[in-house]
C-alpha cells in the first residue's frame, strides 16, 4: 500500500495538477494507495505523524518540494520502518539533484511503483532553544536562512513560478539580501574539538545533500548517506564578492576561494554574536544565537533511479 503526502499548493499550485494527472495512473494499474492532500503549513508533518503511529512498514510517497519532503520527514514516528519515494513539483528541488530524481511526474512515479534502487540516507538533526527539527538537505544560519525567510513572504514566487522561472526567485532574493544582512562573529565547533571563529560571517550551513538554495552546489562532497555532514562557512568576504561566489557555487567552483572554509564532521556546535535567521531545508526557523547539529542515528529508506549513494 503506498501512501500519498500532496501539496497541492507547492510551485504556487502545480502539485495539484500534477497530483490530477496522476491519479488516473494509479487507478488504471490498479495500485493500492491512499492520498492526503495537505491544507496548510505542517499539516505533512501532522500527516506523517499520525500515518506512522502504528508502528508498522510504511511507503510514504512526497509529491512536492524540499518543503514538503523536510515536514514529512519531521513526522515520521520510525524513520527505519518507512520507505520514501519522491515525485519533485517544488521550486528549488534541491532533494531531487542529488538522488537525479525524474523532473517528469510520470517518470517520478514509475519510479516509485517499480522501484530500481533505494539508498539509506542519513537524516539531519538540528537542537536549538530547547527545539528539534530534522533535516534531509541542510540547516543554516545567516544570509541561506534569510533568503529561505524572505521567500515564503515574497510575492515574486508565485509570479516567477507562473512563468516556470521559480529558480530565479532564490537568486533574485539572494542579492536582495546580500544588501540588508549585517554579517556577524560566529564560532563553529566540530565533533574533532577544533573550533574557529569567523569574524564578518554570511552564514554557515551543515548540509547533508551538495545543493541548496535552489541549485547552489555549496558542498560539492556531501553525501547524505556517508555519516557525514559537510559544513561551509564563508566569511571575511565584500557583497560584490559574495554575488562573483554564488554563481561560481553553481557549478562548485567556488570552493579555493579564500573566504570559504568547507569541513567534514558528524556533530557541528554554532554560536553567534547576533541571532541570526535559521533554516532548515528551507524553511525558516526563528533567529537564534546558537545551535547544534548532528545526524540522527536511524537512515531513511529512499526510493532512488539507480545507484545513489555513489553519485555526485
Ligand atoms: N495547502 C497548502 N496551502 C498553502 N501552503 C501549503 C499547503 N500545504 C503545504 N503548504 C506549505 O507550502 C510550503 C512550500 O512547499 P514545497 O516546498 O512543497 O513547495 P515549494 O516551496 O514550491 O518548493 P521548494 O521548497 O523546493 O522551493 C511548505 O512550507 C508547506 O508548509
Amino acid at each position: 500500500m503506498y501512501t500519498f503526502i500532496i501539496n497541492p499548493a507547492s510551485r504556487s499550485g502545480l502539485g495539484r495538477q500534477v497530483w490530477e494527472s496522476l491519479e488516473p495512473i494509479l487507478r488504471e494499474r490498479g495500485v493500492p494507495y491512499r492520498a492526503y492532500l495537505t491544507r496548510c503549513q505542517r499539516h505533512a508533518t501532522r500527516l506523517a505523524r499520525e500515518l506512522t503511529a502504528d508502528g508498522k512498514i510504511h511507503t510514504i510517497v512526497v509529491l512536492g518540494g524540499d518543503g514538503t519532503v523536510n515536514e514529512v520527514i519531521g513526522g515520521i514516528q520510525n524513520l527505519s520502518a518507512t520507505t520514501l519515494g519522491y515525485i519533485p513539483v517544488g521550486s528549488g528541488n534541491d532533494f531531487a539533484r542529488f538522488f537525479r530524481f525524474p523532473s517528469d511526474p510520470g517518470e517520478a512515479l514509475s519510479l516509485v511503483l517499480d522501484p530500481p534502487a533505494y539508498a539509506d540516507m542519513n537524516i539531519g538533526n538540528i537542537v536549538y532553544s530547547g527545539h528539534s527539527k530534522r533535516f534531509a538537505v541542510s540547516a543554516g544560519l545567516g544570509f541561506d536562512a534569510a533568503v529561505c525567510h524572505q521567500a515564503v513572504i515574497s510575492r515574486l514566487k508565485p509570479v516567477l513560478n507562473r512563468l516556470h522561472l521559480g529558480k530565479l526567485t532564490y537568486a533574485l532574493i539572494a542579492l536582495d539580501r546580500l544588501h540588508f544582512l549585517r554579517p556577524a562573529r560566529v564560532t563553529v565547533t566540530l565533533d574533532d574539538g577544533s573550533a574557529r571563529t569567523f569574524s564578518d560571517t554570511l552564514f554557515v550551513a551543515a548540509m547533508n545533500h551538495p545543493y541548496e538554495g535552489g541549485g547552489f552546489k555549496f558542498c560539492p562532497d556531501a553525501n547524505p548517506c556517508d555519516d557525514r555532514l559537510d559544513v561551509i562557512a564563508v566569511s571575511g568576504i565584500s557583497r560584490l564578492k559574495a554575488v562573483f561566489l554564488l554563481l561560481l557555487a553553481q557549478k562548485a567552483a567556488h570552493t579555493k576561494a579564500s573566504g570559504i572554509c568547507i569541513r567534514s564532521c558528524r556533530q557541528i556546535h554554532i554560536e553567534s554574536d547576533t541571532a541570526l535567521p535559521v533554516h532548515t531545508d528551507g524553511e525558516p526557523v526563528f533567529l537564534q544565537r546558537q545551535m547544534d547539529i548532528s545526524l540522527l542515528p536511524e537512515r531513511l529508506r529512499v526510493i532512488v533511479p539507480g545507484r545513489a549513494s555513489s553519485r555526485s
